[in-house]
């Protein structure tokens, strides 16, 4: 099983999946560039966090428009597996592969800090061994993640189980205190409705080895290695 680490100018997120992935997992990775159309025969891909495009516009907003998402929107629309990271959720949300939109943290600052996450559902590929109601603690780092969703998108995220993972306290309280960057009920990462599409604003991939702290985040790339096996 191979993994593909889009690469846009001013992602900075991409060498850290790409060591996870060849080095803690010791599974095929490769680097593609935003310019390139062919997957290199990926199963996987990973859009990673970073300041895609200096974040000019809005976050995601200009990456949407290169070459490579063309051929990621068609490998998700075959069912493979696509997680975006951060920037890389907000390059999925600004091409429609998720519903939704970014906005400004509440505070209008960056906002760099471990928080705890409940892990809403566990059908997709990426947190399928992780428990429903289980709390992982994951770093989140950015300016933008304050997502938006109206009522009637809420209520369809509802409806068809997309809600992936909720900003909640240590022991998984979901709360607006526990609400960081002012998220549309403290979502922090979504699914398509078939499920193969995630993105979420914490950053597994910076928590993914017990010697640099923590590989609470570890779980979503084996999970989807698993599926695919
Ligand atoms: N780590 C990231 O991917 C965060 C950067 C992001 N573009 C922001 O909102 O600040």
């Amino acid at each position: 099983m191979k993994f593909a680490v889009v690469v846009f100018p001013g992602s900075n997120c991409d060498r850290d999946c790409f060591h996870v992935v060849s080095r803690v997992l010791d599974a095929p990775v490769e680097y593609v560039w935003h310019r390139d159309t062919d997957l290199k025969g990926a199963d996987c891909v990973l859009l990673p966090g970073g300041f895609s495009y200096g974040d000019y516009l809005r976050t995601g907003a200009i990456a949407k428009m290169s070459p490579v998402m063309d051929t990621v929107a068609e490998f998700a629309a075959n069912g493979g597996p696509v997680l975006g990271i951060c920037n890389g959720f907000q390059v999925l949300l600004e091409t429609g592969l998720l519903p939704g939109a970014m906005l400004r943290n509440t505070s209008l600052t960056f906002i760099c800090k471990d928080s705890p996450l409940r892990c809403a559902t566990t059908r997709t590929p990426f947190t399928s061994t992780l428990e429903q109601g289980e709390v992982i603690t994951l770093p989140i780092a950015h300016a933008e993640g304050n997502y938006f969703i109206d009522e009637d998108g809420l209520a369809e995220l509802r409806d068809n189980d997309q809600i992936v993972f909720e900003y909640c306290s240590k022991d998984g309280e979901v709360a607006p205190e526990f609400n960081p960057n002012g998220s549309v009920a403290n979502i922090a990462g979504i699914c398509n409705r078939e499920g193969n599409v995630v993105g979420m604003m914490p950053h597994p991939e910076r928590a993914a080895e017990a010697v640099l702290g923590s590989d609470e985040g570890l779980a979503l790339f084996k999970a989807v290695v698993d599926s695919l096996v």
